[in-house]
């Protein structure tokens, strides 16, 4: 397989590429920049750490079975030819977007870097295309309306999530947070759903009644922030990201492998990522966090659950705050 990974320099680019080159050392990966020098750097730096990886005790994968490390240009895209795209590119933060308005804040910087992208990728077939920019819902629904390829290419990342409800899930419940599975729907922001219906440890149904669903939601809310004040806003949630985003990638590639791995992984279920929808949920015209099996294509296909009338109230609140700044950037079905 090969991932282009577009904001290749960025801090979440590179460090898809170092989690990659560690967990699934079989893939190629372009590093895409307009910052050509970093992306070079980054390529030949995360290139020599494979070396180590693939020498470290207990590996088997070797020589032409190790995959490149390279770095590109936007102008080179068509010729790449990628599996998969990975879409990280974003404008500057301000050294203050350490608060929870900084994904909202950042859509009027990051659409025109959308639509110099989307150009970019106008030569290239229908490619699944994971968004990680922020506000992701809202750009997943940009690229899908620019773009026009099946809406099943279309993916925001917003998994991190699911491992923060599992952080406070875990601490409730006196267990692992690496045996929780509570799915996460809705917007990647303040409107995040959890999905406590679904919650389980061990494969076991939660009792939810005792939990506390706001404190649970302000501490995922909150979480990633706090790090980003402690760090500065160069260091945004970069390993929970990229072990994720990996997590996505590799779920793409046994999603396309018969009788290859669990493409949900150990907990065997399904996890929840942006993407375009057209009726489900009662939702259309709009991208958010539902939960999706993946393959080669992009989205397999859409689960549609019974949620508790508090999570499907919640949806709907998700819902209307992304179609409000859909009409308010003229995207595709809002024009007035
Ligand atoms: N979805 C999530 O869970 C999640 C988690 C962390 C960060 N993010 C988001 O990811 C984005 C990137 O964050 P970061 O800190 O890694 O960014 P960064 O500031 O480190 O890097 C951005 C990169 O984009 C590149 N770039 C800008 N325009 C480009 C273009 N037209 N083509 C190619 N490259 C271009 C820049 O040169 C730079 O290397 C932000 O929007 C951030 O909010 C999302
Ligand atoms: O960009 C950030 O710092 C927040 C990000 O969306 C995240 O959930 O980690």
């Amino acid at each position: 397989m090969h991932v282009a990974i577009i904001g290749g320099a960025s801090t979440i680019g590179s460090t898809v590429a170092y989690t990659l080159a560690g967990l699934a050392p079989t893939v190629d990966v372009s590093l895409v920049d307009i910052n050509e020098g970093a992306a070079w750097a980054h390529a030949k730096d995360v290139s020599h750490a494979s070396y180590h990886f693939s020498n470290a005790p207990g590996e088997t994968v070797s020589g032409d079975d190790i995959g490149t490390v390279q770095s590109a240009t936007p102008d080179d895209l068509a010729d790449l030819d990628p599996d998969l795209i990975v879409f990280n590119a974003a404008a500057p933060q301000p050294e203050d977007a350490t608060d929870r308005g900084a994904r909202d804040a950042e859509l009027d910087r990051n659409l025109s870097i959308v639509e110099d992208v989307a150009e970019d990728l106008r030569p290239l077939d229908p490619t699944p295309l994971l968004v990680v920019t922020n506000p992701i819902d809202r750009l997943v629904y940009q690229f899908y309306s620019l773009l026009e390829w099946p809406r099943r290419c279309f993916l925001g990342y917003s998994l991190s999530e699911t491992a923060r409800v599992a952080d406070a899930l875990g601490s409730e419940l006196g267990v692992h947070p690496n045996d929780v599975y509570c799915p996460m729907m809705g917007e990647h922001g303040e409107h995040v759903v959890p999905i406590l219906s679904r919650a389980r440890v061990g494969g076991d149904a939660v009792a939810t009644d005792d939990l506390d669903r706001d404190e649970i939601r302000e501490y995922v809310l909150d979480i990633p922030f706090d790090i980003a004040k402690e760090r500065g806003v160069d260091e945004t949630s970069r390993w929970v990201t990229s072990a994720g985003v990996t997590r996505v990638i590799r779920s793409v590639m046994a999603g396309s492998t018969a009788g290859g791995d669990d493409p949900r992984g150990r907990l065997g279920e399904p996890f929840c990522l942006s993407t375009p929808l057209d009726g489900e949920y009662g939702f259309e015209d709009l991208a958010l966090s539902v939960p999706v099996d993946l393959d080669e294509g992009g989205v397999d296909e859409i689960h549609e659950w019974d949620l508790a009338a508090e999570e499907a109230d919640e949806l709907a609140v998700a819902a209307d705050a992304v179609r409000t700044d859909l009409e308010r950037i003229g995207a595709k079905g809002y024009d007035s």
